[in-house]
């Protein structure tokens, strides 16, 4: 009996054989859309999933994958990586980061906290920075969530601010960096008016300064703690504005992978490093790209990268990032609690999604909850290279290690996370997208076959849409135009329902999808599988989209 006192042990399925194996298949960015150009899997030769299709309605159809039905604050959220993992391996719907913060925030409550309380220690006699990105995206943080800790920090006497941005053009249309930096400035020039000493310090590009994961590249971190510590940069601007404008510029760098830029004061000095008796404040809400930074900024034992200096600081979380790791120590509210997820078995993935179906699949823990059970494998990405470059990443790895566990008889369950749609399709480059489709197709159906071999069941699902649709639409649907008359890739995820296939020769001819499940959604998947695996799944899990009819 756990501490929350539903039982582990879970009841046999009074129908469902136990012992098949079963692959469960993420296809990452990958929604159902209307047909068109812009749909990279209706372009992309997909005949694998195009057989899966026909199968509807008995063993395909779609679930929500965005909104509330994965725990954001409303139906304009799109879904992410994140909150899709969360619900497909909690099998529960959480209230998620983005809402908790939201709350705390409104009621005000968040600086009322430990983790407030923490850093105002600071507020006296030293500055508070806040690191994050800068973007109303609402994947990773929110612009105006910003803004509310900017005002609540002052309000409760912090006298000097540096603000320390990433800017985005992944989860929000590129160059808007720009308006985002412009707003900025403007509320740090309201703070100013009232006497408080605030603006931004330094900045770079997401994925190219800061917010790396799951280890990928630590150089990545390193250009942010050089701008952001030790104020040092390549790059140095009077002005944010200016400095956003001039490097896409000059550069051609886009919004995502801006290089590092220090703001300098007249005498060429930064006017923000951290130092001594500093707070510091990561405001993103979700966690795996706050992982690497948050060691850095908190583990005195750290060895990933010179840090040069290691400034005395209080160092708080927007939240608890790594429930296993107790990272970092201090946060501003508390993360979801996301206990009893439906983990036992074994996943294969690669570098750059390495934790989708680990760390996220088993609510932000790292680690293995049984290392005699479980086997997690990593395959490497390909570093230093956007993944339009090489659109087939390392699909064709990820499938022959799944194969392989599935063909060793090992494994009850092998879980898989195909990066590709999603990976490629972040990069707006739609003939790349295209050849990503194509190539977890191919993956797929490897697996596939696998399955067909050890005569095992496999479920096959997505975490978010992302690459079925590559432009900004109105609101009737078709592309929006931009002042220029020109189509606005779309670099984001979607809005847009994903599949849920299953199949294979260990399935249950009796089984099929039902139809009363009220807006099944990812969080419907966990008891399912569960299902499949011959148990019924706990009575507070969503429930199962599966039905077992006599024939
Ligand atoms: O790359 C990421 O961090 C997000 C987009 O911000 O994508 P995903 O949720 O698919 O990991
Ligand atoms: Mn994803
Ligand atoms: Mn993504």
């Amino acid at each position: 009996m756990g501490s929350s006192g539903v039982s582990w042990t879970l009841p046999d399925h009074p129908k469902l054989p136990k012992g098949k194996p079963v692959a469960v298949v993420v296809l990452d960015g990958w929604g159902e859309a209307d047909a068109d150009q812009y749909n990279c899997i209706h372009v992309a030769e997909t005949p694998t999933m195009d057989l899966l299709k026909k199968g509807a309605p008995e063993k395909w159809k779609l679930v929500k994958a965005h909104g509330t039905a994965v725990g954001l604050p409303s139906d304009d959220d799109m879904g992410n990586s994140e909150v899709g993992h969360n619900a497909l391996g909690a099998g529960r719907i959480f209230a998620q980061g983005a809402k908790l913060v939201d709350t705390a925030l409104a009621s005000g409550k968040i600086f009322e906290g430990e983790g407030f309380k923490y850093i105002k220690e600071c507020f006296d006699q030293g500055t508070l920075h806040l690191i994050g990105l800068l973007s109303d995206g609402g994947v990773h943080s929110r612009l105006d969530q910003l803004q509310l800790l900017l005002n609540g920090a002052s309000a409760n006497g912090a006298k000097k601010i540096r603000v320390h941005i990433l800017t985005d053009g992944r989860d929000v249309l590129d160059g808007t960096s720009v308006g985002f930096v412009e707003t900025l400035e403007n509320d740090l020039s309201q703070l100013r008016a009232k006497g408080i000493d605030a603006c931004i310090a330094s900045g770079g590009g997401r994925m190219y300064v800061t917010m790396d994961r799951y280890e990928n590249d630590w150089d990545v971190v390193k250009r942010g703690w050089d701008a952001q510590v030790l104020g040092e940069a390549p790059h140095k601007f009077q002005n944010a504005v200016e400095a956003v404008k001039t490097l896409r510029a000059e550069t051609k760098a886009n919004d995502q992978y801006l290089p590092p830029f220090v703001i300098v004061d007249d005498s060429d000095k930064a006017v923000g490093p951290i130092v001594d008796g500093d707070a510091v404040v990561t405001f993103n809400f979700r966690a795996d790209r706050m992982v690497m930074i948050a060691k850095a900024l908190e583990y005195e034992d750290f060895d990933k990268f010179d840090r040069v200096r290691v400034p005395k600081i209080r160092y708080a979380g927007m939240l608890q990032y790594d429930g296993e790791l107790k990272l970092p120590s201090h946060y501003l509210v508390s993360p979801p609690e996301i206990e009893r997820t439906s983990v036992y078995e074994l996943f294969r993935h690669e570098t750059v999604k390495f934790g989708h179906v680990t760390f996220f699949w088993n609510g932000n823990r790292s680690g293995y909850f049984d290392e005699t059970k479980e086997e997690y494998v990593e395959i490497p990405s390909d570093s230093g290279i956007t993944f339009n470059v090489k659109p087939k990443m390392k699909a064709l790895e990820i499938a022959e290690k799944a194969r392989d566990a599935i063909l060793s008889g090992k494994f009850d369950q092998v879980r898989v996370n195909l990066p590709n749609g999603d990976m490629v399709g972040h990069t707006g480059d739609i003939e790349a997208t295209v050849v990503a489709c194509k190539a977890a197709d191919e993956a797929v159906k490897m697996i596939l076959d696998a399955i067909e071999q050890v005569g095992g069941i496999y479920v096959v699902t997505a975490d978010h849409g992302n690459a079925e649709d590559m432009v900004k639409r109105n609101k009737s649907g078709q592309p929006q135009l931009d002042k220029k008359g020109e189509i606005q890739i779309l670099t984001s995820h979607t809005l847009q329902p994903v599949p849920v296939a299953i199949g294979g020769p260990g399935l249950h001819s009796g089984v099929r999808f039902r139809n009363d499940v009220q807006t099944p959604g990812l969080a419907n998947v966990a008891a399912t599988v569960m299902n499949l695996h011959g148990f019924e799944a706990p009575a507070d899990y969503e429930p199962t989209l599966i039905e077992v009819v006599d024939n």
